[in-house]
């Protein structure tokens, strides 16, 4: 169901709380990759054009309910001056007095970054009553927080029961690119999907085989599949556990006609290790003492072709162990065949985001999502708590 959006209320001159997900990898006090800040830059200046007083909510990392110092809100607040070209006040804390007696003194245009949510433990139990000191600090919600969408949080859910709550932009484009994807598909519709765990990506692919015309399977996750084809897989991940659910997926890519794809060849590797002893074999000669750490050179040339016909692609997951250098080749030759695809191509966030930005591709991208895990239940087709808890349009 659509949801109101900071378009569809007045903001001029009230205290707004905005959910942002700002949980950036940091290197002591160095932003290393500073792309969600970036990406929720709309809605913070669409409200402080608007006239609002801006207070901002994240989390960073996961402090699980104590105050840890390396994970301070300080070094974000920072970066987003740098990035808005105005100062940015920063609270110690997220809620209390002295967080209200800073924001009684706010003018409308202004903006301040409360201190990591993280730090109380009501944050990640949903407890009411943080979600409520939470609401005391102003008069309208609205969350921006793509990437925390998939959790029930105080912040991120509980929150938006007190006050007025609707959705920032890049929270609204993240649902219209992906929910359109999957609601009225351009074909041939392509999904690869890589990673480590069959047991992450099970609801994924289960969803994503109602769906798509193409699926490509590749990373660790394969190789459960590999053997329940009958293929022996040395020492390469495998999750004995999943080998009958494999081949059910596989029966069900069959029943609604999905081209379902498996490597036919890999790197194989005499260990797990950067300088170790490398060979590229067909999938039915794994040797028994050696594990499969990438797709191989006639795999990435099958993909890339179905790749290239499609007018759709969604990739989740690395293709191989891309960061040792011997083992991203898999990763890499993907990420260059959705470069040159002429289709839309969406990349569902984490792991697979960093891979493009690594080669320096994201900008021949047609949507990188900024969330891991809140894409990824996206597209199982669960329902975001954080954005359930949104005003319907
Ligand atoms: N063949 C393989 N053997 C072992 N590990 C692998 C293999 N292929 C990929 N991986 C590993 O899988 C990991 C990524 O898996 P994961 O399921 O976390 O991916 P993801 O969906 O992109 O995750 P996230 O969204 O959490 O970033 C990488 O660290 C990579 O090294
Ligand atoms: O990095 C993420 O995927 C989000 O910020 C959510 O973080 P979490 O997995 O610690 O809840």
């Amino acid at each position: 169901m659509a949801k109101k959006s900071v378009k569809d209320i007045d903001v001029k001159g009230k205290r707004v709380l905005c959910r942002v997900d700002f949980n950036v990898p940091l290197d002591g006090e160095r932003i290393t990759d500073d792309t969600r800040i970036r990406a929720a830059l709309s809605t913070i200046n669409y409200l402080l054009e608007q006239g609002a007083i801006v207070i901002l909510a994240s989390h960073l990392g996961r402090p699980k309910g104590e105050v840890k110092e390396e994970l301070r809100l300080d070094p974000v607040a920072k970066r987003l001056a740098d990035l808005l070209g105005k100062e940015v006040y920063k609270a110690d804390e997220a809620i209390g007095q002295e967080v209200e007696e800073q924001i009684g003194n706010m003018q409308p245009g202004e903006v301040l970054l409360l201190e990591n949510v993280r730090f109380y433990p009501g944050e990640e139990k949903n407890d009411p009553e943080f979600a409520k000191q939470l609401a005391q600090l102003a008069d309208v919600y609205v969350n921006d927080a793509f990437g925390a969408a998939h959790r029930a949080h105080a912040s991120t859910e509980g929150v938006a029961h007190h006050l007025p709550a609707v959705a920032g932009f890049l929270l609204q484009k993240e649902l219209d690119v992906l929910g359109g994807a999957l609601e009225e598909p351009e074909r041939p519709f392509t999904a690869i999907i890589g990673g480590a765990k069959v047991k992450d990506k099970i609801g994924v692919i289960e969803n994503l085989l109602t769906k798509v015309d193409n699926l490509l399977i590749g990373g660790g996750l394969a190789y459960t599949f590999i053997k329940a084809q009958g293929y022996s897989v040395g020492k390469s991940l495998l999750e004995e556990d999943k080998i009958e659910l494999a081949k059910s997926l596989l029966e069900k890519a069959k029943a609604n006609n999905v081209n379902f794809l498996m490597p036919v060849d890999c790197v194989v590797a005499d260990r797990f290790a950067a300088d170790a002893e490398t060979q590229v074999v067909g999938i039915d000669s794994i040797p028994d003492e050696w594990e499969a750490l990438d797709i191989g050179p006639e795999t990435r040339a099958r993909y890339r072709n179905i790749i290239l016909e499609s007018n759709l692609v969604i990739w989740n997951g690395p293709m191989g162990v891309f960061e040792m250098e011997p083992f991203a080749h898999g990763t890499n030759a993907i990420a260059t065949a959705l470069a040159d695809c002429q289709g839309t191509t969406i990349i569902g966030g984490g792991d697979s985001a960093a891979a493009i930005e690594q080669a320096g591709l994201a900008d021949a991208m047609s949507h990188i999502s900024t969330g891991g895990g809140a894409s990824l239940e996206f597209m199982e087709g669960k329902i975001l708590p954080g954005v359930a808890a949104l005003e319907d349009k």
